[in-house]
Order: C-alpha cells, then structure tokens, then sequence
C-alpha cells in the first residue's frame, strides 16, 4: 500500500514541476502512446485472447483503431483545444481582453473496466494527456493480462513519474480512493460508481463515472426485420455480451415477436455457425463468477435459443429469451452476457411507458421507418445516448460525448469532451490601468446618474468577431470621454 502513496506523491510532485504545461510535451507523450499501440499489436492482442477470448478482428475494430483515431484528432486539434477562447463581453470590459483559458486539473485518477480493457483505460489516459494532467491509471484487475501488460509497457513508452499504473483489486483501490485527487473518471458498475462518488465526495473531487444498466432495444413493426435483427444480434454477441451499451432486451411490437425471435437466431447461425463454442469470433464470460452470474438470471426460465455452457471453457452458447415477464430476475438487473430477453408490448406508446418506468439508460436502441415515431421516443425518453436503426455506433463518432445519464452515469468523454473533461474553464479578464473613466460610474458615492450608467453599461453584452470589437472600442472610447467629463 506504500507503493500507492508513493506513486501518487510521486505524480504530484511531478506535475508541479509544470512540464506538462507546454504543448511540445502532451504531443510528445502522445506520439509515444501512438508507438506504444503500434509496436505492441501482438502483445496486446495475446493478452486479450487470453483475458476474453477475443478475436484479432475484434481487437483490431473494438480496441485499438478507435485509439488510434482519437490520438490523431488529439494531436490534430490540440492547438485548437488550448488556445484561448475569446468571448463577448459588456460595455464595462468593452477595452479588456475576456477569454476562457483551458487548464490542466492536475493529478487524476483513471479506473478502467474488464471488458475493453485497452480501450476504457486509453481513451480517457489520450484527453487526459491532452489537456496537461498528470494520471494515475488503475487498469481492471479482473482482466488480468492486460492489467498486467499496461503496467508493463506504459512507463516504457510515457514518463514514469507523470503516469504511474497501480494494479490490484478492492483493497489497493479502496486505499488509491483514499487519495485526493483532482479529478476522477471510473468506469463500472453503478454499484462501485457510489463507492467512488462517496470516497471522491471526502476531497471535494469531482468525478465522471461511466456507468451501465439496462439498455432497451425497442423494434417497430414497420421496420425490415431482417437488418434489424442482423444489427442487434451482432451488438448483444459480440465480446459474449460483455458490453456496456449492448441492447439489454428487446421490447417488440406483439405481432412480429415470432419473427424477430426467428431472425436473430438466423443472425446467431450466420455469424457464428451451429456450434458457436468452436467459432473463432465468439468471446467468452471472463470469469467463473460471471458465468454463474449469468446462469442465475436464466434459472427458471424457458430457453428460447442457446443457453447451453461449458464452465471449463468460460463458455455461455448465445442465448435468446422470448415471451420474458418483465418482472423476470433477468429483467431487474444489467445482463453484460449473452442472453437476450424479448419483451412483447403493445407499441410504441406502450414501449415509451415501459422504458420510462425504468432507470435511465445508458443508450436506448429504435428500429423503425416512422420518422415521426422516431422523434417522438426521443422526445419522450431519456438516456445516454440514442441510435436509431443501428446498435452501438454513436460510440464511434468522436465528436458525440459519450456517457449516461442517472444511474447511468455522470458526464461525458470521447474526442474533445475528454480534453474538456480533465480541463478547468479558467475565466480570465486582463484589465489595463487605462480608461479609469469606464470605472469611475461603479465608485461611491452614489447617484441616480451613476446608476443608470451602470446598468447600461453591464446590460449590453457585445459579440466576440474582430470587427464588431474593433467598432465597439471605438464607441467604448466615446464613451469613456463623456463619462470623464461627467464623473472624474
Ligand atoms: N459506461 C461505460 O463506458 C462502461 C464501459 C464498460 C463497462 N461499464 C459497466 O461496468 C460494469 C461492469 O464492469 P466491472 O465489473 O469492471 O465493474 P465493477 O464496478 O464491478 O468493478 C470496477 C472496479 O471497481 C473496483 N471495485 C470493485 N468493488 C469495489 C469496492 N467495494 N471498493 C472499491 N473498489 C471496488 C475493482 O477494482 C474493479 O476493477 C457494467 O455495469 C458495465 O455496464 C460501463
Ligand atoms: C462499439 C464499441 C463498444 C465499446 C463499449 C465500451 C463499453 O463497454
């Protein structure tokens, strides 16, 4: 445990050196983060093959591309991203300069979860550099090989003092939450979300938790069965399940329910033949705990498709669940597996009621050609984020925040929301000693002329375009003219 107090210290000590400050150094340890994917793609990939079973096409696609964008657009943007932001301003500053100035935070703490266990680690560590931090990294012990590879090769590739990896699990984390940070971004489950949130609330920090929960997946009759099915199918199955914003269940209009059932087990064949234990795309339950986890939410349950296992093998068939009472134990809490539930409703009305009923999820799934339909659930229901006829891809488009919304989670990343995410809005107004007449209607003593002057002068608020301040300074200087000869 001295070893975590040493490192945090240690990050500390070296943040306040201020070398993270010039941007010639993020971009540095940024281009070193972009060796570091590059020159490890096997290692990389071996640990994940061993910690989930997963595919080097998985890998590629689900863990390591989105990185490599994201470091290209941080690299890109960054000048962009830490220039001074000049805003309007009233009359009164009218000759200042009033502007946003984005600085590091300071020493933060990043945990990541199992299930991508590069991705959810690297991805918020790419804004955080960005944006001048130092970062204590907190890898998932759950997926071991990574774990263990990330403490490896980060302070091969980044320097050692600014970014130190703790590993280990409940209790050198409940000693790490015992620290005070600067700001915290856990990713996990609600549950554990608290225990930071309470443990962050003892310092003051704030925190972004990126949670999970229940994602609905509503399916519209007037949609094509066929690509729906496709579509949810591959966002349920893939990482066996394991995936924070994969459709959770399914909510169907009642008359297509023996369709979609049909068509998502045609997905399930297509995309990993009869006998998915032997496909090479099909991942496995990370541990014997989860398995059993996930084999108690089926117990009592009629098996629609799949539910056969192999406990050795970490192996759970894919599984479909159709006709699910809502108040089946499959039903109250997050799957992260592969079993999917259907749930029969009436229609939309009913789906919009039975998803607001709920907590607030972390995405909501819509299949439908009803444009109005479509802009009707997103008005009448809250969560994370939404896509329509597709499960998952918001996830990829950098330019949207990511995050959730309730027990889903608080706050966003992913591209610039990162940056701004471990970045302070400092408000900065540099005043000049001159133009004192401006000021001069703000000191005592008091009178009606005063007042009225002030007011007018607080109340107009002018826009930032070079023209526009170049007009108002000069107004600003008559101004300034006639309130001398007034009051000074
Ligand atoms: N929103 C997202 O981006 C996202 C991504 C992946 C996973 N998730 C969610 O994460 C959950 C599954 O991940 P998980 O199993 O790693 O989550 P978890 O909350 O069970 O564990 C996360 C980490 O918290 C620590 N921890 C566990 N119990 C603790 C305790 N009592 N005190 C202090 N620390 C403790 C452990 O070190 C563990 O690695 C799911 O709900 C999933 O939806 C969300
Ligand atoms: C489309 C990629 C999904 C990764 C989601 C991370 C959460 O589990």
């Amino acid at each position: 445990m001295k070893g975590i107090q040493q490192a945090v210290a240690g990050a500390r000590m070296a943040y306040r050196t201020g070398r993270t400050r010039p941007l010639a150094f993020r971009v540095k340890q940024l281009k070193a983060l972009q060796k570091m994917l590059t020159e490890n793609e096997d290692k990389i990939f071996q640990a994940l093959k061993k910690d989930l079973h997963k595919s080097q096409f998985d890998v590629a696609i689900f863990e390591v591309v989105g990185l490599q964008n994201e470091i290209t657009l941080a690299l890109n943007k960054l000048p962009d991203w830490t220039a001074p932001e000049f805003v309007s301003k009233n009359m009164l500053t009218i000759m200042d300069e009033v502007y946003i100035h984005r600085e590091p935070l300071g020493v933060v703490l990043i945990m990541g979860a199992w299930n991508y266990p590069l991705a959810l680690v690297i991805q918020p560590l790419i804004g955080a550099i960005a944006a001048g931090n130092a970062v204590v990294i907190k890898p998932s012990e759950v997926s071991e090989n990574m774990a263990q590879l990330l403490q490896k090769l980060l302070p091969q590739y980044l320097d050692k003092e600014l970014y130190p990896v703790v590993n280990g699990a409940v209790p050198e984390t409940t000693e790490l939450l015992k620290l005070q940070f600067d700001h915290i971004l856990f990713t996990g489950s609600s549950s554990v979300g608290k225990i930071v949130m309470e443990a962050a609330a003892k310092h003051l920090t704030p925190v972004t938790l990126e949670l999970g929960g229940k994602s609905p997946c509503y399916i519209n009759k007037n949609c094509n069965l066929d690509v729906a099915c496709r579509r949810i199918a591959w966002a349920r199955y893939v990482n066996c399940g394991q995936t924070c914003i994969a459709p959770d269940y399914i909510l169907c209009d009642e008359g297509i329910h023996d369709k979609v059932v049909q068509k998502l087990i045609e997905s399930i064949k297509m995309f990993y033949g009869d006998d998915p234990q032997t496909s090479p795309d099909y991942g496995r339950i990370v541990n014997r705990h989860h398995l059993s986890r996930l084999l108690s939410l089926l117990e009592g349950l009629k098996v629609t498709h799949g539910g056969d296992y192999n406990t050795q093998q970490l192996y759970l068939a894919p599984t479909i669940v159709a006709n699910v009472d809502p108040n089946a134990k499959v039903m109250q809490e997050e799957i992260f597996g592969p079993v999917l539930p259907i749930v029969p409703v009436a229609g939309a009305e009913d789906a919009i009621n039975f998803i607001n009923n709920r907590d607030k999820p972390l995405a909501l799934y819509i299949f439908t050609n009803d444009k109005k339909l479509i802009n009707r659930m997103i008005a009448e229901t809250s969560s994370g984020g939404v896509t329509v006829n597709d499960c998952m891809i918001h996830y990829s488009i950098s330019s949207l925040p990511f995050g959730g919304i309730g027990k889903s989670g608080i706050g966003a990343y992913h591209g610039k929301f990162t940056f701004e995410t471990f970045s302070h809005r400092r408000a900065c107004v540099i005043k000049s000693f001159r133009m004192e007449s401006l000021n001069s209607v703000r000191y005592p003593p008091a009178t009606e002329s005063k007042l009225k002057w002030t007011r007018w002068l607080l109340m107009k608020s002018h826009g930032s375009s070079r023209m526009k301040q170049m007009m108002i300074g000069l107004l600003g200087v008559l101004i300034a003219m006639a309130l001398k000869f007034y009051f000074l």
